[in-house]
């Protein structure tokens, strides 16, 4: 039994971990990891049983597990282009800056970009995201080896052209084989039309056909601006949900980012399908969408609503812990409710409604789940004293008192040890000089 960052086999991680001395809540407890990586055992008795047939053991003390955070809406490999445009206008931003950027993009730069971004959530406790983005193979062998979660879908976009739907068609088959041809159950599939703005009714019309098809997920961008909304009501009569809903995209498999637009009635219609909304707060107050996402009424027509960060050219970075507690501020403060959204909504948010929505294992601790646990350093000003573990988490803490990683009962950060960290940041910095090379060369 060990547990040394010396030990190469913690980190590969073949066998059945003791995690001894933690606290969920105001318990204290050990929590006792199978082979296969599922919970077996949480309580105070449970080293005692379980210490000899550990192969591995953790020692937590002064640490507060949670689950293993989820991010519902992102663009991986966008960590390239942090910092790269601020301070915009989303429309411009998008037109102007980043789609010409993104054109120069190679398969090389997206799995470095994904490493980066991978690397970026393990250390901030997030262990599964959705993502949206191109060359989405790249990311796939990204995520195989970080050891982390990802639903991944090509973004979608065709602008009406006839061209373009057919190549985005492929696109998007290519990936749902490529991943399925993988093997791997911590990734999965999923068609990505980019918003109602970018892809004509007739094309949303495939991807909603597409998604029924192949049981995969449905991810979209939706009412993010006021704009988009005008401009979707005078193009088709109706408020871009409808629209979706007209062309057979809102289902139980649909996750919907943004919605700050998003009417009184879109809400209730997203409820009775079934759908996901994903809450980028930080996001939406960068890009200045003018409106919270309608929180009180998604919440009382009783749409699962997870939480996420956007890409890291919009945010600038991927740290959920930031995201809670902007949400939870940011809610209280444009809806002028000061308990909408408390502590333990923003936590579930980030945990069991993410994993709901991406319909994948994790978001919580018991036993028989997968061992998706995050612990978190208690020594740290941030989190003393300890009146409420989960007020401490959502409004005093970051990413950065995160100190040991489990996914699928995988160590992936082992006190703050991330193996091959190095390499990921260079391959990274490197891959964002050369984009930014090849646009100024326009090759
Ligand atoms: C997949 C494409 O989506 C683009 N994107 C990134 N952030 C946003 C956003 O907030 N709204 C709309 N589109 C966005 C990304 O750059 C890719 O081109
Ligand atoms: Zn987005």
């Amino acid at each position: 039994m060990s547990a040394c960052v010396h030990d190469p086999d913690l980190f590969t991680n073949k066998g059945s971990i003791l995690i001894t001395g933690t606290r969920i809540g105001d318990r204290n407890v050990d929590i006792f990891i199978d082979e296969t990586g599922t919970i077996r055992d949480i309580g105070e008795g449970v080293s005692k049983k379980c210490r000899s047939e550990a192969e591995h053991q953790i020692s937590a003390e002064k640490t507060l597990a949670i689950p293993g955070l989820v991010n519902a809406h992102t663009h991986a490999a966008m960590t390239l282009l942090r910092g790269y445009a601020d301070d915009m206008h989303l429309q411009q931003w998008l037109s102007e800056k980043i789609w010409p950027l993104e054109a120069h993009l190679t398969g090389e730069d997206v799995y470095w970009g994904t490493k980066l971004a991978c690397l970026e959530m393990i250390r901030s406790g997030t262990v599964a995201f959705n993502d949206m983005y191109f060359f989405m193979e790249d990311a796939a062998r990204a995520v195989d080896e970080s050891g982390i979660r990802g639903v991944l879908c090509h973004g979608f976009i065709t602008f009406g052209l006839a061209e373009k739907f057919e190549s985005e068609v492929k696109a998007t088959e290519n990936l749902v084989s490529h991943i399925r041809g993988m093997n791997n159950p911590r990734i999965t599939p999923a068609v990505g039309p980019h918003a109602p703005y970018t892809v004509p009714p007739e094309h949303l019309e495939w991807c909603g056909s597409y998604s029924k098809d192949e049981d995969i997920m449905l991810h979209i961008h939706l009412s993010e601006t006021e704009q988009e909304v005008i401009d979707c009501k005078k193009a088709h009569g109706v408020t871009p949900a409808v629209l979706l809903d007209q062309c057979g995209c809102l289902s139980e498999r649909t996750l919907a980012a943004h919605g700050c637009w998003l009417e009184d009635e879109d809400c209730r219609l997203l409820a009775e399908r079934g759908c996901h909304v994903a809450h980028n707060p930080v996001s939406n107050m960068k890009l200045a969408t003018g409106r919270a996402m309608p929180y009180p009424s998604l919440r009382s027509a009783g749409v699962n609503v997870a939480l996420a960060t956007d890409g890291c050219s919009s945010n600038n970075n991927l740290d959920l812990f930031e995201e809670m507690k902007v949400a939870a501020i940011g809610q209280k403060f444009f809806w002028k409710q000061d308990t909408l959204l408390p502590a333990e909504e923003a936590l579930s948010m980030a945990t069991s409604c993410g994993a709901k929505a991406l319909g994948i294992p994790g978001g919580s601790i018991v036993v028989g789940q997968a061992a998706d646990i995050v612990l978190v350093s208690l020594d740290h000003p941030s989190m003393v004293p300890l009146h409420n573990p989960v007020s401490n988490l959502v409004y005093s803490a970051s990413g950065c008192q995160v100190s040991t990683v489990l996914c699928n009962g995988r160590v992936l950060m082992y006190e703050k040890e991330i193996p091959g960290e190095t390499a990921i940041l260079s391959g990274a910095a490197d891959a964002a000089a050369g984009l930014l090379n090849r646009a100024a060369q326009n090759t």
